[in-house]
């Protein structure tokens, strides 16, 4: 018989902490492996002061495994955080056990063993939203995609997870810090009628973020699974542009329904834009499609269109790869404008929200939203 994850979780529960709580309540169990009858996992204490005087909480850990039926040999390891990093999450402390201070919760630990790809279980769809290059319009169309799609009766959520450059509180005019009341769970903002989420809103925006991959994943983890969307019709993630550990992980760990890409008509950015959608389907997650950003312009003087980032080259390259264009949104003041207002464009009345209507209602038809 071999044993169980839960039945491990159970016992461990039973060793209560000096200071209140036990090792799952304080989330301190790390890198739980159960490979036949060993057992190996580690215990992170806060701080190493902590964690010096935590040997015998870990011993009489290993030992309370290694009595488990099934078990032949149980080992953990103690580890602490080395202080803050750089670029750490404001209130980056274990919760507290207790106390008159408000439980706080860190974001980006070392991500939690998966059974299942990570879906929370309210949310009909998850699409994320990406591009190859930066700075082409992925988050503009991202909180107007998601202003639009609430606009129609949608129940919209909205994850910001360009832990390198969130614009998504600026763009939806939402600045405040999420709060967690238990320390445990994260209850999400509400802007424009979607169901706001920032990674940024929990970290130190005057401080870079200098993050490894498993911090990575682990504050990714804690978007999908401690965040409470309630039920949402979908969830459009807006990634950072580019191939990296963001969007790997969610690639390979979430249970993503589609991928849009966006991009502008130039040549460098559609190079970008090819390595993202190659990404993706190596990851074998759908692309729903590809839209087109800051496409033409039109001068408010005269009239005239101008195509500054070239034109045609977004639809081009979606019908070589077989791709849908979802749309062409043109290079628009008042988009930038709306943006930076933190009132995105959709709300209004005008060409351009009626395109991102047009936009929402697409992904409504094809039963993704
Ligand atoms: N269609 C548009 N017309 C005018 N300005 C736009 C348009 N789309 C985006 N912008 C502006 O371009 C800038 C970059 O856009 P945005 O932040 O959405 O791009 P991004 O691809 O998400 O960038 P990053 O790579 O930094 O995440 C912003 O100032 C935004 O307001």
């Amino acid at each position: 018989m071999t044993v169980t994850r839960d039945q491990i979780l159970d016992e461990l529960k039973r060793l209560t902490l000096p200071d209140g709580g036990n090792l799952v309540s304080r989330d301190m169990v790390r890198a739980l492996s159960v490979d036949g009858p060993q057992v190996r996992f580690v215990i992170e204490a806060p701080d190493p002061a902590t964690a010096r005087k935590m040997e015998a909480i870990r011993a009489a850990a290993e030992e309370l495994v290694q009595a488990l039926p099934g078990v032949e040999k149980a080992s953990a390891a103690l580890t602490a955080h080395e202080g803050k990093p750089t670029g750490a999450p404001r209130g980056a402390q274990a919760a507290p056990a207790g106390g008159d201070s408000a439980p706080s919760l860190k974001i980006g630990g070392h991500p939690k063993p998966q059974t299942a790809p990570m879906k929370p279980a309210g949310i009909k769809h998850v699409l994320a939203i990406g591009s190859g290059k930066g700075g082409v319009g992925k988050s503009t169309v991202s909180s107007n995609l998601a202003v639009a799609l609430a606009k129609q009766g949608k129940k919209v959520g909205l994850l910001d997870a360009d832990i390198y450059g969130p614009s998504q509180p600026r763009m939806m005019g939402a600045t405040k810090r999420p709060a967690s009341p238990d320390g445990q769970t994260i209850e999400p903002l509400t802007a424009h009628g979607v169901t706001l989420m920032s990674i940024g809103l929990m970290l130190d925006e005057t401080k870079a973020v200098v993050w490894r991959g498993p911090m990575l994943m682990g504050a990714l983890q804690q978007m999908m699974t401690q965040v409470k969307w309630g039920e949402l019709d979908v969830l459009l993630i807006d990634l950072p542009p580019g191939t990296g550990d963001v969007q790997l992980t969610l690639g390979q760990r979430s249970a993503l329904d589609g991928a849009i890409i966006v991009s502008t008509p130039q040549d460098v950015a559609l190079l970008d834009a090819r390595k993202a959608i190659d990404m993706f389907q190596t990851l074998k997650v759908p692309l729903v499609g590809m839209i087109e950003n800051m496409a033409s312009y039109i001068c408010p003087e005269c009239g005239h269109e101008a195509h500054p980032f070239g034109h045609g080259g977004v639809a081009a390259e979606a019908a070589k790869l077989g791709v849908p264009l979802l749309g062409a949104l043109p290079l628009d003041l008042e988009t930038r404008l709306a943006g930076d207002a933190g009132t995105p464009i959709a709300l209004g009345d005008d060409k351009q929200a009626a395109a991102y209507a047009a936009l929402a209602n697409r992904l409504i038809e094809d039963g993704l939203a």
